[in-house]
């Protein structure tokens, strides 16, 4: 059977299914706004103060009134906006009330994921990684993807002019913000991995090749103390790795940053 669609064309979906997809696409196509919106909340401390108020719920004023040199007036209703979207995507939890005066109160809390969001909550996090993958050098290379595919290059060396690696090399602002991310990720699963996988027990020496700033290495050499560790990496990393007196340069090119 044929309907008058959104767009007053004939299509063969039925009606509802027909808003579900336009909702779908719709979903998609500003998906980008949660990343952006959730980059903001973790600049903002947003979900550190949502985390740390000991599960009292919070107004917007009263996370504005935390952030330095907020203009009052617009910082509140700019926090209330950002929550409310964040609320919908189940990030926050939203409790509404009708204050004396008939003014809507809105007070947030944190939902479950928040956990992985806030820094400063004593475990990892994953905030570093978001702000890594939305920084101005990684979202400007995505403007490039689809001229990469007809270009046959990639998006990042297409914008700017290198590998993504290689630029980390030349840009210690970004090496720094991805360097933090790893190490967050790598605890999280090297945790999960010490737990579970036992096949360490018969390795003397153990070299992790492409192992960042050693902190997955120096989680292993840890609980394995018979265990010499060397992490393998490039120069850049090796830069931002802390130093072991006596263990230099492994191979030409390449350093190894920690002897565990
Ligand atoms: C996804 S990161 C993993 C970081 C690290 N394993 C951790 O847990 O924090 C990949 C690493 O590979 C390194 N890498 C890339 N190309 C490399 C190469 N040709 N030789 C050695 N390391 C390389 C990068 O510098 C980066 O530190």
């Amino acid at each position: 059977m044929e309907n008058t669609t959104l767009s007053g064309s004939r299509s063969n979906l039925a009606g509802d299914e027909e808003e579900e997809t336009w909702l779908h696409a719709w979903g998609l196509i500003t998906s980008f706004a949660v990343s952006m919106t959730l980059k903001a909340a973790i600049e903002l401390g947003l979900f550190d103060a949502l985390s740390n108020a000991g599960g009292r719920a919070l107004t917007a004023d009263e996370l504005a009134a935390g952030l330095p040199a907020v203009d009052k007036t617009d910082g509140v209703a700019s926090v209330d906006r950002i929550l409310r979207l964040l609320a919908s995507f189940d990030v926050v939890r939203c409790l509404t009330e009708t204050g004396a005066h008939g003014e809507t109160i809105r007070q947030y809390t944190p939902a479950p994921v928040c956990r992985w969001l806030a820094i400063n909550h004593g475990g990892s996090s994953l905030a570093p990684y978001a702000m890594f993958t939305t920084d101005q050098d990684c979202l400007t290379a995505w403007q490039q993807l689809g001229a990469a595919v007809e270009g046959g290059q990639t998006a990042f060396g297409r914008t700017h002019g290198v590998t993504m690696v290689e630029h980390f090399g030349r840009t210690p602002r970004l090496s720094g913000v991805f360097d933090k991310a790893m190490v967050q990720i790598s605890a999280m699963v090297t945790s999960k991995l010490l737990e579970r996988f036992h096949g360490f027990d018969d390795i003397s020496v153990l070299v992790d090749v492409g192992g960042g700033t050693g902190a997955t290495l120096k989680m292993v050499t840890s609980t394995y103390k018979h265990i010499r560790g060397i992490n393998f990496d490039l120069p850049y990393a090796i830069s931002l790795a802390p130093s072991i007196p006596g263990d230099n340069a492994s191979r030409p090119g390449y350093q190894a940053a920690a002897r565990c």
